[in-house]
């Protein structure tokens, strides 16, 4: 259907940060409190690409940066968040100022689900979180990468799109959903079901982040290709339903977190290394993408590479077998209802 790309894919690997000669990244983390903003911050900490990190949260983030900023690594810490006066109560917001100067905005902020919650169901809280961040972020450094975390992504992303739209300063190689939880988890499942190793199972996950608009290519790997029947079946409902195996398991404490920070970190990295001039870094992320938008759908998540201005190319999808044309076909139709869902939200 669509010529495979020959670009080099980013390989799961041990070594979660690798770099060369590095410029100077100031990254902020919105959200920087919470169960995947401690870990995250702590791992951006530890990205020898960062030199400056600003921590934000509408509460926690002091302790945070504190904690975090004790860590032997070269970056300086900062903490930014709602000044409360002993009179009065709240007194002022720090939002602008953790966002000046940065280069990179990664968001994790707003509540994540319970048992017996769908994704979409976060979207009447976190909306309006996401969306007044992204005014501020187009407000003080509307030239920044923003790394959308907060789900559901597949919404949130065109949130801020439309918010930075608005404001006149959207630029579309610089807003990514991250997806790279999928991939994640997509690599470390079938490397379990092969009996082989993470990094031997780099797949490739395309569509969006919830359900069934998440659809891995294990089609395009030697390892995966040799899956079939109910084994196959179940592989993909652990890779498109790996996020409810948390939930269930932390049983009303939330969602994913460490995993997330690990897989934040991860792109951030490789965002990082393209901004900085790296050749050949290849990952999924959900973008503005021309792929299916003769459908009516403008966002989705496919290999893009990264480069000093952020997306440089948005790769094809590449061969996929008939399995996976009934997941993409399954896939768009709720794909598309969730990104129109985020841009009326703004309109
Ligand atoms: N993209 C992905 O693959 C994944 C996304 N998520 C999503 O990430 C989000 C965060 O999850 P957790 O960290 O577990 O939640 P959490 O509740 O532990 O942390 C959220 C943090 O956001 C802060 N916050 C709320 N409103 C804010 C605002 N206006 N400005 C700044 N900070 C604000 C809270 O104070 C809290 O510290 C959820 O929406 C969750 O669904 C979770 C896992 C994977
Ligand atoms: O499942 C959730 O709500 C959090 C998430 O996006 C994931 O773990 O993939």
């Amino acid at each position: 259907m669509f010529a495979r790309s020959a670009a080099r894919a980013l390989q799961p690997s041990a070594r979660l940060f690798s770099s060369s000669a590095s410029r100077n990244f100031k990254v902020a983390v919105l959200g920087a409190g919470g169960g995947i903003g401690q870990p995250l911050s702590l791992l951006l900490k530890n990205d020898p690409l960062v030199t400056s990190l600003s921590l934000y949260d509408i509460r926690g983030a002091p302790g945070v940066a504190a904690d975090v900023g004790h860590v032997d690594t070269p970056s300086e810490v900062c903490s930014f968040g709602h000044i409360m006066s002993e009179v009065n109560g709240y007194a002022a917001d720090q939002l602008d100022q953790a966002l000046e100067g940065v280069k990179v905005v990664v968001i994790p902020a707003g509540v994540p689900r319970k048992p017996g919650m769908t994704r979409d169901d976060l979207f009447n809280t976190n909306a309006s979180i996401v969306r007044d961040l992204a005014s501020a972020v187009a407000r003080v450094s509307p030239e920044a990468h923003i790394l959308v975390i907060s789900n559901p992504v597949n919404s949130t992303v065109p949130i801020v799109a439309a918010t930075l739209e608005k404001a006149g300063v959207f630029n579309p190689a610089r807003l990514f959903g991250v997806t790279t939880l999928d991939v994640v988890r997509a690599s470390r499942f079938l490397a379990g079901v092969t009996g082989t190793q993470p990094s031997e199972c780099n797949v490739t996950v395309v569509g969006g982040h919830s359900g069934p608009t998440i659809v891995p290519l294990l089609s395009q790997l030697s390892h995966g290709k040799s899956i079939a029947g109910e084994k196959y079946d179940a592989l993909v409902h652990r890779i498109q339903f790996g996020g409810d195996e948390v939930v269930k398991a932390k049983d009303g404490a939330g969602s994913a977190t460490l995993s997330m920070a690990y897989a934040g970190a991860k792109f951030a990295n490789s965002l990082l290394r393209g901004l900085n001039g790296e050749k050949g870094v290849v990952t999924p992320t959900f973008v503005k993408s021309p792929l299916f938008a003769d459908q009516g759908i403008d966002f989705f998540a496919s290999n893009v590479e990264l480069g000093v201005d952020g997306v440089e190319k948005i790769h094809p999808i590449g061969e996929i077998s008939a399995e996976e044309k009934k997941l993409l076909d399954a896939c768009l139709p709720e794909l598309k209802k969730n990104i129109e869902k985020g841009k009326a939200f703004v309109a």
